[in-house]
């Protein structure tokens, strides 16, 4: 079962047993009562939902095949996130944080801070996902201090890694499954997030499956207003493996389907070496390195 987490109560000795259990165990868990409501993630997926119905001449303008940047448009094909499945068949729209020229971090990390692509003649689009960005950050940076406390690290382990954050929020399209799809068609194939936490908002439409320890995968799902939640590679790295990265995935159903994923990484420059073992490991060399082997554009380019 998937551990249910009141994001009001997150420091209660409960729901730190919870916590401690979801990121430890399962890997998953879902959470309520935030301060994002109902109507703001209604209004985030409508939004994706009027861009993604525009014609594909007009998406292509920020493709990202063509910009060869990780903002803006990926069509249906442009992932491939399990190398023994076909690529995905979900389109995607990607915006996140973006510095300043001379900030020091933006020397590194283009990729991760690199400006915002936006559509043209979508009135409202990005201030939707501008306002919804602010708040799941944080939505996201409560809920990994009250992790770090749960697994026996200072409430603020987290807070200042985290202030200029590779923080990529993305509209996920699930298209119906197409009829001839096969054995290896996937909405997205089963994976591991890369990063630390992904806080995931969902239109309430079936489809996401979380492969427990056994091997057996679940459905798991989430109205709009209830977030799902699940850890990542480096957050499994940097914890010693005390926190899990859980495979997922979405075969895909008879019915269109929108998600709202934040992944929520720390500053590029943030040491995310496994604790105590002295090493260097920096945040963004550790994303890149998985970044190029599943966008296509990147493998290719
Ligand atoms: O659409 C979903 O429910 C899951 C999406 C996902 O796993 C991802 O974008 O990494
Ligand atoms: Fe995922």
């Amino acid at each position: 079962m998937i551990p249910q987490i009141d994001a009001a109560r997150l420091h209660a000795p409960e729901t730190q047993d919870a916590l401690r259990h979801a990121a430890t165990e399962t890997g998953f868990l879902t959470l309520t009562n935030t301060a994002i409501d109902r109507a703001q993630v209604e209004a985030v997926i409508a939004a994706y939902l009027s861009f993604f119905r525009l014609d594909e001449a007009h998406k292509a303008q920020i493709d990202m095949a063509r910009t060869g940047s990780n903002r803006g448009w990926g069509a249906s094909g442009a992932e491939q996130v399990d190398p023994a499945a076909n690529p995905d068949y979900k389109q995607v729209f990607d915006m996140g944080m973006e510095l300043s020229a001379d900030d020091p971090l933006a020397a590194h990390g283009l990729k991760y801070y690199a400006p915002n692509h936006w559509p043209a003649d979508l009135p409202g689009f990005r201030e939707t996902l501008e306002a919804y960005y602010g708040g799941a950050r944080h939505v996201a940076l409560d809920l990994l201090a009250a992790l770090s406390t749960a697994i026996g690290q200072p409430r603020d382990y987290f807070a200042d890694r985290f202030d200029k954050p590779m923080a990529l929020l993305r509209g996920n399209y699930y298209p119906p499954r197409p009829d001839d799809a096969g054995a290896r068609d996937f909405g997205i194939a089963p994976h591991t997030d890369y990063g630390c936490l992904t806080l995931l908002a969902t239109d309430g439409t079936a489809g996401l499956e979380v492969q427990l320890r056994d091997g057996t995968w679940i459905d798991v799902a989430a109205n709009p207003g209830t977030f799902v939640v699940n850890f990542g590679e480096m957050l499994e790295m940097w914890t010693n493996e005390l926190v899990r990265a859980t495979p997922h995935r979405v075969i895909g159903t008879a019915t269109e389907r929108v998600s709202v994923p934040l992944f929520f990484n720390p500053n590029y420059d943030t040491n995310v070496a496994p604790m105590g073992s002295g090493r260097t490991i920096l945040a963004g060399d550790h994303l890149s390195r998985r970044y190029d082997e599943t966008y296509l554009h990147l493998a290719k380019g």
